[in-house]
């Protein structure tokens, strides 16, 4: 911490002495790509006589630009924390070693080891984005979404499940596994699963595709897009960067996951214009009252989900959906006519009957029903009733 706060006092000396760059928005901040400085190092020069003078310029880009993306990280993280988000985006590496500040340069570097499960999975997503978009560009991306099936609505099919049960309507979630649970299913075949749901009364479906900690997979969103499950989809992933946000389209989402403990507002309002853009529903999720109040904050949000499970420490409480429903919140959601959907750690029917109670429109179900033999069943017993039309 104290780290962070003499980084702080000197990034902002820093950039008043050195006003270099100017930011747009959040999202050109990936654009400083840190291959370039890779490949301006390993240009070489043609010939032999001009070889000292053009490669020492070389190296003198390369250092620049080092310390520039050196620098937004920092401001990133400084933005990020004044909006109490603790995950940073990236291990912090300290400047780099030809960093000249103005004033001595104190930093001392917490080490590449993440604080939590959550900030874990932000680093290793980060790295894999950047190879992503490496191989798949936003241009090339952008052009295959005139192949994409269209997109169906998450929102109204989860308001017609209510309307028609009179209980919330259920997001089922496809998931092989967990961080905190570890393998849920062994025979895990996503499309029967799916199926299954659906047949079971489910209003939409959540598709977990990160690999690495869910064992999930865009295979299995294209899949489950592609076998006759009519359901609207959810695109279950840890959104860092909108590049995502046009993947998870391309691969047949209808509605994708921002959690506002890694998002700052600015990135969460332009993810939000993105998905409008593209017909994608936002679901926007928060787990505390300080990021349940800057959601409310954020103009054309309709979805927002209270996690149950504190993604830093995997405690699950499910009174915590009630909790940020009392009171002016819950009276300015009403408002809105925002849907709120209660997640993680619904296993019973009075389990549901409590976060209706608390005022949720919508839940979102993954552990009790996935573990069931058939999960139609799962549906049965976690509703104490038949929800299927
Ligand atoms: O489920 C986890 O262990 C987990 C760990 C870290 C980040 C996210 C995590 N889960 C995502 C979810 O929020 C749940 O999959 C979803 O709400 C369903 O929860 P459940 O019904 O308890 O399986």
């Amino acid at each position: 911490m104290e780290g962070l706060v003499s980084t702080r006092v000197s990034l902002r000396t820093t950039l008043c002495h050195r006003p270099k760059f100017s930011i747009r928005r959040p999202m050109d901040f990936p654009k400083l790509n840190r291959l370039s400085v890779a490949s301006i190092r390993a240009q070489q020069p043609e010939t032999k006589e001009g070889a000292v003078t053009v490669s020492a310029v070389r190296e003198e880009q390369a250092n620049t630009l080092q310390v520039k993306e050196w620098e937004v990280d920092m401001l990133q993280n400084e933005v990020a924390a004044s909006q109490g988000i603790r995950i940073r985006r990236r291990p912090p590496t300290g400047p780099p070693l030809h960093y000249v500040g103005p004033f001595e340069f104190r930093i001392q570097n917490e080490g590449n080891t993440p604080r939590n499960i959550l900030e874990e999975i932000i680093w290793h997503k980060d790295t894999e984005v950047s190879q992503l978009k490496e191989r798949r560009p936003l241009f090339q991306l952008k052009k295959s979404l005139e192949n994409a099936p269209p997109p169906r609505d998450f929102i109204g099919a989860l308001k017609e499940a209510n309307l028609r049960t009179g209980l919330p309507g259920l997001i089922a979630e496809v998931k092989k596994a967990s961080p905190s649970r570890g393998i849920l299913r062994e025979d895990f075949d996503p499309v029967e699963i799916a199926q299954a749901y659906e047949r079971g009364g489910a209003a939409c479906l959540s598709v977990l595709t990160d690999e690495k900690f869910f064992k999930g997979s865009f295979e299995n969103l294209e899949l489950i897009r592609k076998s006759g499950v009519k359901c609207p989809l959810l695109c279950k992933e840890f959104v860092i960067d909108a590049w995502q946000i046009y993947n998870a389209r391309a691969k047949g989402a209808d509605a994708i996951l921002l959690i506002a403990a890694v998002l700052p507002d600015l990135d969460i309002r332009y993810m939000v214009k993105i998905c409008k853009m593209l017909g994608l529903a936002a679901l926007v999720e928060v787990h505390d009252e300080r990021e349940m109040d800057r959601v409310l904050g954020i103009e054309g949000i309709e979805l927002i989900g209270i996690n149950n499970r504190n993604l830093e420490t995997f405690e699950v409480d499910i009174s915590n959906t009630r909790k940020l429903l009392e009171g002016e919140r819950g009276q300015l959601i009403q408002q809105k006519g925002i849907i709120v959907v209660g997640e993680s750690g619904l296993f019973t029917p009075d389990d549901i009957a409590y976060v209706q109670e608390a005022g949720v429109k919508a839940v979102l179900v993954g552990e009790s029903i996935v573990k069931q033999n058939d999960p139609a069943k799962g549906i049965t017993g976690l509703f104490g009733k038949e929800i299927s039309s």
